[in-house]
């Protein structure tokens, strides 16, 4: 296991690695000032497959189980968690676990950030995903008009990331979760990009170390991000490379029936279009979509253009009526640019035919 530090305003760290969970009880007992109270929130499926791990690493007085993904980001399920709380009688010195994938982290934050106003929380992901969501602070539930429409930024009091739980993962959500991975390489770190590509040629066979080794990366590179710009107010905008499109498609899909990561992926390839017409970019994008449709991950949705405009057209980076692109100079090298519906829509058809073509 080993120990990284995010240097938020209050500075907190991730436990990675083998046997991260069993610290989690003194990490509790050594924060100040001392816990009155624990309820933990966890996903069904996690609680499921993990229930006696669970009981064993992470003490709790309360415990509320959360609908399984995505569907745990909702106002209904939202009140339902805030009414565990209560109910469990929290107060202003408790705190909550927050034990699942990104969106368990989401709903949990969220919870936290807002019961009584903030109390502490601990994230303990388990999903591929989750090195990115349990990081840096962000915690939301979902609205039908946009992805994370409602949160809040609340950073947790430590992460603790155990690899036990990441043998239990399908396929498709390692798939979805590697996506983030390569986000992060593109957007900081060409070196990187390289051993990804040189290394993992099949999702099903990612070598436990070298995947654990990228997920380190992966971490390191937003909280470096997270450290320089904890509220999204210039360069953490960056993080958000390929959501602009991407959860306008998970959005246009229902919050299910595409997955963060894929809908991500599709994103990040209609970005790197976007980057060719819009900063020159200098990367080879065809060789890109050839590793990633490789890897089976699709790179293109059939929705019409005008449905997605429309959810694009609330995304969070906007300003003054303006969709505003993280785009790519080059790999390491994003920036934000405004954009035009003319040049979305002609993106949106060359990707259609990019996404065709086998
Ligand atoms: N806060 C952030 O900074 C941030 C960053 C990235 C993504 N996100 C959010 O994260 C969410 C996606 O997270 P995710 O991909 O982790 O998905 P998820 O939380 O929806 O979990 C995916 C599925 O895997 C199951 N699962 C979780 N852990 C498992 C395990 N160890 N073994 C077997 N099954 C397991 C869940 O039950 C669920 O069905 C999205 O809502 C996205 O918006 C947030
Ligand atoms: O941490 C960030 O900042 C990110 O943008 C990370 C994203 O991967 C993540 O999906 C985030 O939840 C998106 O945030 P939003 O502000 O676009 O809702
Ligand atoms: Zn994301």
């Amino acid at each position: 296991m080993e120990r990284l530090t995010i240097h938020a305003a209050q500075p907190y760290e991730v436990l990675i690695g083998e046997h991260a969970l069993g610290e989690v009880n003194k990490l509790i007992q050594d924060l100040q000032p001392k816990v009155s109270s624990v309820l933990l929130l966890i996903d069904e499926k996690v609680y499921q497959l993990h229930q006696q791990t669970v009981e064993q690493n992470l003490p709790h007085d309360a415990l509320y189980v959360l609908p399984q993904g995505e569907k745990a980001k909702t106002f209904s399920v939202y009140e339902k968690a805030m009414g565990a709380a209560l109910e469990a009688g929290l107060d202003r010195h408790s705190l909550i676990i927050a034990c699942g994938g990104g969106a368990a982290g989401d709903l949990a934050g969220f919870t936290a950030a807002t019961y009584m106003r903030g109390i502490r929380y601990i994230q303990v992901p388990t999903t591929i995903l989750a090195h990115d969501s349990a990081v840096g602070g962000k915690t939301a539930i979902n609205h039908p008009f946009g992805k994370n429409m409602t949160g809040a930024f609340h950073q947790p009091s430590a992460v603790v990331y155990d690899s036990l739980f990441l043998s239990t993962l399908p396929l498709r959500e390692i798939r979805s979760g590697f996506a983030e991975v390569i986000k992060h390489a593109l957007i900081a770190d060409p070196e990187f990009l390289k051993e990804l590509i040189d290394h993992v040629k099949d999702l099903k066979e990612i070598d436990e170390s070298f995947l654990l080794y990228a997920l380190k990366k992966g971490i390191q590179i937003k909280g470096e991000i997270v450290r320089q710009d904890e509220r999204e107010q210039n360069v953490r905008a960056y993080l958000n490379f390929g959501h602009t499109y991407g959860h306008a498609v998970e959005a246009w899909s229902g919050f299910g029936d595409k997955l963060h990561g894929e809908s991500v992926m599709i994103g990040m390839v209609y970005a790197l279009l976007l980057s060719e017409r819009k900063t020159s970019l200098d990367f080879n994008t065809d060789e890109f979509i050839g590793w990633v449709k490789s890897l089976s991950y699709e790179i293109h949705i059939d929705a019409p253009f005008g449905e997605l405009l429309a959810l694009m057209k609330k995304d969070k980076k906007n300003l003054n009526q303006m969709i505003r692109f993280v785009l790519l100079k080059t790999v390491g090298q994003p920036v934000l640019t405004k954009v035009e519906p003319s040049e979305l829509e002609y993106i949106h058809h060359s990707l259609k035919r990019k996404g065709e073509i086998q």
